[in-house]
């Protein structure tokens, strides 16, 4: 496979106050260690069956809880649901790891406000998923009219606390693919929030300058967004560099330099509303590698290096714990990780690929070097 192209981190800065989150550097001779508090994934597919059991570890080891993504065949629709696939994700986890799944719920044109209480009655759902019918994978079932059939179950949520996570982007055919973001953004996101501003949102795996600014621009603690590393560090050069490369594309699709440079200069700023979300989304590789490939990036390997990486080339691995551990469970109001991961200056070779019972999964940067190498204290 061809080496992936990967930019520099080095961009402008936003002005920014120091956070002066407790960073602690050793060097080791010549090696440097940081030690961070656990970070959690907040936005994950960890699919079922013998996938579910190929990556979970990889999530597992690092992080402490993860945002669980509903869209499974048949999605998640019910508490029930949720529930029972809660307990199949703890039984797939290596002996002796403290992972905490944390369920969503796929929201439909049908789901009721009922559902939404029982939800928070269960303890074990966090967040409501909205997917625009079609948008992406496994997105069949999802809702084809928000402000027609789900104002009610909306409103509930507020009355709940419970978080929409939302994938932004239009379906319209008619609308370009690298515009499917800034036009959700103007015609639904927008329009929702003046609707609904007691609504917390979670603007997933944003990719362009325009959720940047929409984000920085709304009410700190209702408006967030999650960052994956695919988006810091690949533009969408990385879909085609010497071919057609299947295992860079995801959705939202790759945007355009600017757009990447805008998000890396956000999150090294120290932006409280922007959090870790890998959408690591594993795909068995003859469904990525076909005439009609799935879209969804395998990143759960890597994701801790590749962030570290970003910070360390924006000169601000000062922010880089706040990203990972702090800002995430603060928007979600849950207590911060008590235990710390250690990630250390030392060069390691990612895996060609991963088998499992059904296939193989090519993780991102296969095959390549990565520096930073994670490891629980
Ligand atoms: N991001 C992706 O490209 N794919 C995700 C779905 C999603 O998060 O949109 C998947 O489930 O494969
Ligand atoms: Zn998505
Ligand atoms: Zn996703």
């Amino acid at each position: 496979m061809m080496k992936t192209l990967v930019l520099p981190c080095r961009v402008p800065r936003l002005p920014c106050a120091k956070t002066g989150a407790p960073i602690r550097f050793k060097d080791k001779g010549a090696r440097m260690e940081l030690s961070i508090t656990r970070p959690d994934d907040w936005h994950l597919h960890l699919r079922d069956g013998d996938l579910l059991e190929a990556v979970v570890s990889h999530s597992a080891s690092h992080f402490g809880r993860g945002i669980v993504m509903p869209n499974l065949k048949p999605p998640i629709t019910t508490t029930a649901a949720a529930v029972a696939y809660r307990e199949s994700i703890l039984k797939a986890l290596p002996a002796n790891n403290d992972f905490t799944p944390l369920m969503t719920l796929y929201l439909t044109d049908t789901t009721t406000p009922d559902e939404i209480k029982l939800a928070r009655e269960s303890g074990t759902v966090f967040a409501v998923k909205l997917y625009p019918a079609g948008a992406t994978t496994n997105s069949e079932d999802g809702v084809t009219d928000l402000f027609g059939k789900c104002l009610p179950v909306l409103e509930e949520m507020i009355e709940q606390n419970m978080p929409l996570l939302v994938h932004g982007e239009v379906t319209d055919p008619a609308v370009d693919m690298f515009d499917r973001e800034k036009v959700f953004i103007e015609t639904v996101l927008r329009p929702l929030i003046e609707k609904l501003p007691q609504l917390k949102v979670v603007m997933e795996h944003v990719t362009t300058m325009d959720a940047v600014r929409f984000v920085e621009s709304c009410s700190e603690g209702f408006i967030a967004a999650t960052v994956t590393p695919q988006h810091l560090l690949l533009n969408r050069n990385a879909l085609f560099q010497g071919g057609l490369q299947p295992h860079n594309y995801c959705l939202p699709v790759l945007k355009r330099e600017i757009h990447r440079q805008a998000i890396v200069s956000v999150v090294t700023s120290g932006s409280k509303r922007f959090f870790l979300g890998t959408d690591s989304a594993p795909h068995e590789r003859q469904r990525k590698e076909c005439s009609c490939g799935c879209a969804g990036i395998y990143n759960a390997p890597v994701a801790l290096s590749l962030y570290a990486k970003v910070f360390e080339e924006a000169g601000a691995l000062d922010k880089l714990e706040a990203f990972t551990s702090f800002n995430g469970p603060d928007f979600y109001g849950l207590p911060r990780n008590t235990s710390k991961i250690k990630l250390s200056k030392n060069s390691w070779k990612v895996p060609e690929s991963f088998s499992f019972a059904s296939g193989e999964i090519v993780p991102m940067f296969a095959g390549e070097t990565l520096d930073w190498l994670p490891s629980s204290v």
